[in-house]
């Protein structure tokens, strides 16, 4: 049985005092019985004080995005032991921003798969088409690819420390979701094709779908046997909407 994640990924959003409001509203509401787990992924500045409003709350922090390199004169990157030493979990490698407004390539991403690991962060490693790959039937084939960069740089045991996030490009932001059929058969193609490799791994893999979920389309999304958790954006930025969503998940 996976436990559901419910990832927020708040981009470039937030001011102190946003983030204060924001984390005293998801704290107030959050459920201690609730089954899934709750992570949180604010603009690196932000980190410290997140953490320090999270207190003793099961809201796990992490990264929106690491270095590949380990450290150095590298201008303006973050390193993956930074975000461990700052009380990070998790970070997001090869969301679809990243790939096409900073140009990472498959092999850059499967770089960064592994610094995260290295460093004791789980990955939340992002695939997923552009529109135009699924009107012209590419979507597996895509979603493939992007896979086998990190299987074939890192080999498949590594995806037991990987939660996959599989976000079509089209829905991000759009307000346009996959629906949840669409939405079930990449999981499930996505697990089929982590199957071949290792079963073990297929089997307890979580793979979260992201792309404009929200409370209003999440208990839909969730209830399908292949959705583990959300990596959520707009929705994450609004406290009674992301815990809603994660109480649904739990
Ligand atoms: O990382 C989150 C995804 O890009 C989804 O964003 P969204 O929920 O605003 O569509």
């Amino acid at each position: 049985m996976r436990t559901k994640l419910i990832a927020g990924n708040w981009k470039m959003h937030g001011s102190k005092s946003f983030i204060e409001t924001l984390m005293n509203g998801m704290t107030g509401q959050l459920n201690a019985a609730m089954k899934s787990d709750v992570l949180v992924c604010p603009p690196t500045i932000y980190i410290p004080l997140v953490k320090n409003l999270i207190g003793d709350k099961a809201i796990a922090v992490g990264g929106q995005d690491l270095s590949e390199q380990e450290q150095g004169a590298y201008t303006g990157e973050i390193s993956g032991d930074m975000l461990k030493d700052n009380g990070c979990q998790y970070v997001i490698v090869g969301h679809s921003e990243r790939r096409s407004l900073y140009c990472e390539t498959d092999i850059l991403v499967a770089h960064k798969t592994g610094k995260a690991i290295e460093c004791g962060l789980t990955p939340i490693l992002c695939v997923g088409e552009t529109l135009e790959q699924r009107e012209k039937g590419t979507t597996m084939q895509v979603v493939e690819q992007q896979l086998d960069a990190v299987i074939d740089t890192l080999g498949i045991d590594a995806f037991a420390n990987i939660v996959v996030a599989y976000e079509p490009v089209w829905a991000i932001g759009t307000g346009v979701t996959a629906s949840p059929d669409q939405a079930q058969e990449v999981h499930s193609a996505i697990r089929a094709h982590l199957r071949n490799k290792s079963a073990q791994v297929a089997e307890s893999i979580k793979i979260l779908y992201g792309g404009s979920m929200k409370a209003a389309n999440a208990e839909e999304l969730l209830a399908q046997p292949d959705i583990d958790g959300g990596l959520i954006g707009g929705a994450s930025l609004k406290a009674d909407e992301f815990i809603a969503i994660c109480n649904i998940a739990g």
